[in-house]
């Protein structure tokens, strides 16, 4: 089966600066992949590219067979930004059967969508009265209430607790059993051992696109995040390599 999304020699510029410098990746069908780098480096600007909001300078994307930002794109593919996007004068549960209603999907499923998030305790509060963290899940129950086919979400575990973002993996895991690809940001090295597999990215570039342990197997240590330091460290000495040759 094909993958659900390709980028082929990606590049983006951005306030006259390039940001990405011709990414190559692939992300599978019905698997949970990791877009894994430190802050900067490019995660939410590849994110953008894929639902098609980014204008890119070169290269391109294709998305569950699509050009991305394709119209008929729009209903199979959900995107959680860093900044929740929630109307803060609605209930949890308002906003969650606002977009339910959005994607064809009734009240039932707005509320297993509030409850996958760990918010059925605070469905009938305001969004504006709930804490940052709760907010972003409010988003989050939102993005998923679709359920399309592709999922990208931009740091949904960042702010939540330790019990909370187990719960979050736990389902992300369910939704890739049950065929949905879903692709997530994070610069906490320690969520990429939760992922089915890694895109690493530094300073726009692509250093590892595998699972995480034939990351292991490539470096020999066991921490990934000491495996990417190592393979950052590959990366450089090959730049260094490169620009001496
Ligand atoms: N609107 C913009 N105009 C100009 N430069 C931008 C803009 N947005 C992002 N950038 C730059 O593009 C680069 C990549 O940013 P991006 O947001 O993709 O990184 P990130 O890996 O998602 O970071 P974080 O983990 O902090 O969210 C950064 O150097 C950033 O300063």
């Amino acid at each position: 089966m094909e993958d659900a999304i390709a980028v082929r020699d990606l590049v983006v510029d951005r306030g006259g600066r390039r940001v990405l410098h011709g990414i190559d990746a692939t992300v599978p069908r019905g698997a949970v992949t990791g877009l894994l780098g430190p802050s900067g480096s490019g995660k939410t600007t590849l994110m953008r590219a894929v639902v098609g909001v980014q204008v890119v300078t070169s290269g391109s994307v294709t998305v569950l067979g699509r050009p991305a930002g394709a119209p008929e794109l729009r209903r199979r593919v959900g995107y959680l930004t860093q900044a929740p996007s929630v109307y803060v004068d609605l209930t949890v549960r308002e906003n969650a059967r606002y977009f339910a209603a959005l994607h064809g999907r009734g009240a039932a499923d707005a509320d297993r969508a509030v409850a996958d998030v760990g918010l059925s305790g605070a469905a009938t509060q305001l969004v504006g009265t709930l804490s940052g963290g709760q907010r972003s899940r409010a988003s989050l129950a939102c993005a998923l209430v679709g359920e399309p086919e592709l999922l990208v979400l931009d740091e949904p575990t960042v702010g939540q607790d330790p019990v909370l973002r187990a719960e979050l993996w736990a389902r992300f895991h369910a939704m890739a059993a049950a065929g949905t690809t879903l692709l997530v940001s994070s610069h906490v090295m320690d969520e990429a051992a939760r992922c089915d597999r890694l895109l690493l990215i530094r300073e726009g570039r692509l250093i590892a696109d595998d699972t995480p342990d034939a990351v292991r197997r490539a470096t020999g240590v066991d921490d990934l995040e000491e495996a990417f330091l190592r393979m950052i460290r590959a990366s450089e000495a090959g730049t260094a390599r490169q620009e001496a040759s």
